[in-house]
């Protein structure tokens, strides 16, 4: 459409205006150019990209005839907000006995409505208040907002494409208005966090990552675009259901599934060649899978798989110096993970490669580092006798000889592992609420380690395999606890705090995606992702990890997405996959010192500010 190639090409003599700043100082100060609309009056106060409600000035209203279309007392971008604001904080007063799910959901209409008529307004309270909304656009509310999107839907946001599509997602390509896509994120809705399939109502979580990508990487919001592709659902309640919005028909699988995840794929690389596709909370059995198929021609990652590595092992990390030990210490750790899934085989593969990098990098320190992981899924340990086992879970089955002698055997309970292992660090993402049973947790007091970690990474809130009450509260004060989902700090006796570190892979997917963008590299290397864990790893000072704070707080996420971004598009820039990004080509952005590397990914970033509009016949 007009409307965006126009602001696509404001944006492009944006970034030029950003190369000459770059030259000339570091400072940030983004120069506001008007934005040309072809609209006017009511046709502007319906467009959520252009809509500005009562922040519109006396001059703009007349300029674009909205005189007379609303109230007289123009408002402040402040008053804005804070009248927005009440609604909100009159739920905060009614729940005073602490959230739940009617007002959970109730913020969130509050938010989605607004989101549905003035974006920069909505973006501009999440970045401000993101550590308020971010567990209402995001982990825990969104799964809510999944479970209930055939009630909650009014506005489309997205596409959708579905089994019953094939053969035109080419041409429905185009039917999203936006010339330039830079970040999709796509789900098929089979396993929705730790709640399962989902079919269409996944595209919540599509909706979530997104809002993130704008507020933390500050990636333009016309140009995200989350995605569903329906294949059908498994879920029976959902299969029955009459108000059901998805296609009321079983999954489709084998040949025919990746025949439409590859449709798809062609499709939108065809229309934006140079979109990035995060793929997520697809069920384990497609997820790598996929990732394999495409991940060397596509530029595309799957955050369940990948991001979460990295957060892992940037907390696995942070776990060992918050014991005063070096990081090089981190192969002689002892791990019992619970869940051999997507999540819990990504992180397995990613710890299992760290530990043998600081061994040596070769074949001996792989072998060796393997025997650092117990993997218990709900079949108990995973032993080589483990019959139908996947290929995936395989190189982290046990020796029968070797646990024999650890008392322990195929199918061995959770408690039995960790009663025997007596391990440094027990971390879950088995989506199973509670898991970490008292039993567990008790067991978990015999560990070896002199501070014990704890990671519940499942979500939503309710599929955290333990709460940090639990843990601090039997294993002892001295542990380190992160969960998936947020939590609030535990008072401890002494007059200390428990920190509940919050493990959710939204500290690593902007940061990767951004990175990924503005470098223009052609894929998503594994050196680009291991970088991204490495600058999160080295985000957290010593004071910080010594009090048990290992990862950080989210209301600096901005921040750390701005530092994972450099660190991605330095080491895409070394493994010369580089090709630069509109103005800024490969040769200008090699010429850039780390200092000036983090300016022009600031520079880079979206900020919800009004733009000043004018008008101009179509
Ligand atoms: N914190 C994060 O950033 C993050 C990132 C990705 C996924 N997750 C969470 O991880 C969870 C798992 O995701 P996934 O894609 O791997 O799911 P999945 O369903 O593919 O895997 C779950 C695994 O848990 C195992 N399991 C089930 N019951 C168990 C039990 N009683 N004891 C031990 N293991 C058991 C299953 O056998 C399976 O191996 C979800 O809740 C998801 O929300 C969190
Ligand atoms: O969505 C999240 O909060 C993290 C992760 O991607 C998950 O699937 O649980
Ligand atoms: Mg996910």
């Amino acid at each position: 459409m007009s409307n965006f190639s126009r602001q696509i090409r404001f944006t492009s003599s944006m970034i030029r205006g950003l190369q000459y700043r770059i030259s000339r100082s570091f400072t940030t100060i983004e120069g506001h150019r008007p934005t040309i609309i072809h609209k006017q009056g009511l046709d502007i106060l319906h467009d959520p990209w252009f809509n500005k409600g009562t922040a519109f000035s006396m001059t703009e209203r007349d300029r674009l005839e909205l005189r007379g279309l609303l109230p007289p007392n123009v408002m402040s971008n402040e008053q804005q907000i804070e009248r927005f604001m009440a609604d909100l904080k009159r739920l905060e007063l009614n729940a005073r006995d602490g959230p739940s799910d009617t007002n959970s959901l109730a913020k969130w209409r509050i938010l989605n409505r607004l989101h549905d008529r003035n974006e920069t307004m909505y973006y501009k309270v999440l970045i401000a208040k993101i550590e308020e909304y971010a567990p209402v656009v995001y982990t825990p509310t969104v799964g809510l907002v999944c479970q209930k999107y055939s009630g909650l839907f009014r506005r489309p946001r997205g596409m959708y494409f579905s089994a019953a599509d094939r053969g035109e997602m080419m041409s429905m390509v185009y039917n999203w208005p936006a010339d330039q896509v830079d970040m999709i994120v796509v789900t098929d809705g089979s396993r929705i966090l730790g709640l399962g399939d989902l079919g269409i109502q996944g595209i919540g979580i599509s909706i979530g990552k997104l809002d993130l990508y704008v507020a933390a990487a500050g990636i333009n919001p016309q140009r995200v675009l989350p995605i569903m592709i329906d294949v059908g659902t498994n879920n029976e309640a959902l299969l029955k259901d009459p108000l059901y919005l998805g296609l009321q028909q079983h999954r489709l699988d084998g040949e025919e599934y990746i025949a439409v995840i590859d449709e798809f794929m062609e499709a939108v690389f065809t229309r934006w060649p140079h979109v990035i596709v995060q793929f997520e909370d697809f069920q384990s059995k497609w997820a790598f899978k996929l990732l394999q198929r495409y991940r060397n021609s596509y530029r595309m990652f799957n955050d369940d798989v990948q991001g979460t590595a990295g957060v892992a092992i940037a907390g696995l990390l942070g776990a060992v110096r918050a014991q005063g030990k070096p990081m090089i210490d981190f192969p002689k750790q002892k791990i019992v993970v619970a869940g051999a899934g997507s999540a819990g085989i990504g992180v397995l593969n990613a710890a299992r490669k760290t530990m043998a990098r600081m061994l040596g990098n070769n074949e001996l320190a792989f072998e060796s580092a393997g025997s650092q992981f117990w993997v218990v899924d709900a079949n108990g340990l995973i032993t080589e006798e483990r019959e139908n086992i996947d290929d995936d879970a395989k190189p982290f089955a046990r020796k029968t000889k070797e646990i024999g002698r650890q008392g322990l055997r195929e199918g061995a309970s959770l408690v039995e592992v960790v009663r025997e292992v007596k391990p440094d660090v027990l971390l879950g993402l088995s989506a199973v609420g509670g898991l970490f049973s008292k039993e567990v947790l008790e067991a978990l007091r015999g560990s070896t380690s002199t501070r014990p970690a704890i990671f519940a990474m499942s979500n939503p809130t309710t599929s955290a395999e333990c709460t940090p009450e639990e843990a601090f509260s039997i294993v002892g004060d001295n542990i380190i606890f992160a969960s998936g989902s947020p939590f609030s700090d535990v008072k401890l006796g002494n007059g200390h705090i428990g920190h509940c570190n919050q493990g959710n892979n939204m500290y690593l997917f902007p940061g990767i995606g951004l990175g990924t963008l503005l470098s223009g590299s052609r894929v998503v290397s594994d050196g680009m992702l291991q970088a991204a864990a490495e600058c999160l790893a080295a985000y957290m000072t010593e004071e910080e990890v010594l009090k048990g704070i290992i990862y950080p707080s989210i209301s600096s996420i901005r921040d750390i997405t701005k530092q994972v971004a450099a660190a991605v598009i330095t080491e895409a820039i070394e493994e010369d996959l580089a090709e630069g990004y509109r103005e800024m080509d490969v040769r200008e952005l090699r010429k850039l010192n780390k200092d000036e590397l983090l300016c022009y990914v600031e520079n880079s970033m979206w900020n919800p500010d009004y733009p000043t509009l004018i008008y101009k016949k179509d």
